[in-house]
């Protein structure tokens, strides 16, 4: 098992958020991490990141504890784009995207450096913003520059808090199918928090649905998006029905208890 989460609890000082979180996932699947405002997902994903240390238990990635791990060394095995990012200072696209090559940098910015960063901007359409800077991006053109430094670091595990918030309905596709097709050629393990419930249908091979910092349900996303599920986690009565691209899901009225 490539990532295995064993017993993971978290909490902000005495506030209890993670209780007793366990997963695992493989190589080249796509596993989406869902649940409403506040159920835990970013901070079930940092934590997965190594940036929020565990109350207890331990996550493993390639056998390793990946709090163990030196920050360098965890570069090259994982990228991480969270919800919100924001550069420090002006940066052009293609600096942006060439800071995902530092843990491989030693002496200069070699020709295979050069070759990887210019592959993922044009296979993100960005390759004709690469002097700009991000600031002279929109939210969504910005977004890809994140995801695109992300995979300059060729990592074996892809970490993408809501990825498609800022896309439009055809830049989301973009994005997820390119991180699909990533996973699936190159064997790369994409955990994505997603809010739009189909597309985390369409595009995952398995679901992770979080209720008040716990897993509610694993599983196929047709095991996972049931009514009951839908119902008793979000509070929702859902009309879940088979559709040519994965679910198709109509909210019919909240559920008031
Ligand atoms: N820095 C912090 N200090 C204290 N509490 C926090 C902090 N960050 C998040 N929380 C709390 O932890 C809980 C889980 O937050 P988290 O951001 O992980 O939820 P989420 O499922 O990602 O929510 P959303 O869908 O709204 O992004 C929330 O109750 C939130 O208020």
């Amino acid at each position: 098992m490539f990532l295995r989460i064993e017993g993971l609890s978290f909490g902000y000082r005495s506030n209890s958020i993670l209780r007793d979180i366990h997963m695992n996932m493989e190589k080249g699947q796509v596993v989406s991490i869902v649940g409403p405002n506040g159920a835990g997902k970013t901070t079930l994903l940092k934590s997965i990141a190594s940036i929020l240390p565990p109350k207890k238990g331990t996550v493993w990635l390639g056998g390793k504890d990946v709090y163990s791990l030196k920050s360098r060394d965890l570069a090259k095995i994982q990228g991480y784009v969270p919800q919100h990012t924001a550069s420090g200072f002006p940066l052009t696209v293609m600096e942006t995207v060439m800071l995902g090559r530092k843990p491989y940098i030693r002496w200069g910015v070699s020709s295979e450096d050069l070759h990887i960063v210019g592959t993922l901007l044009s296979d993100l359409h960005l390759d004709r913003y690469t002097t700009r800077y991000l600031d002279e991006l929109s939210g969504g053109e910005r977004q890809k520059v994140w995801i695109a430094r992300a995979l300059a670091q060729q990592p074996d595990l892809l970490l993408l808090d809501e990825p498609t918030s800022a896309l439009d309905i055809r830049h989301q596709l973009e994005v997820l199918e390119l991180v699909r097709k990533l996973s699936k050629h190159s064997g790369i393990l994409v955990i994505l928090i997603l809010h739009d419930l189909e597309l985390a249908a369409r595009y995952s091979d398995e679901i992770y649905m979080l209720k008040d910092g716990e897993v509610f349900a694993s599983g196929r996303p047709e095991e996972v998006f049931t009514r009951t599920n839908m119902e008793r986690v979000y509070g929702v009565k859902v009309e879940v029905a088979s559709a040519k691209y994965g679910l198709k899901m109509t909210a019919v009225e909240p559920v008031w208890t």
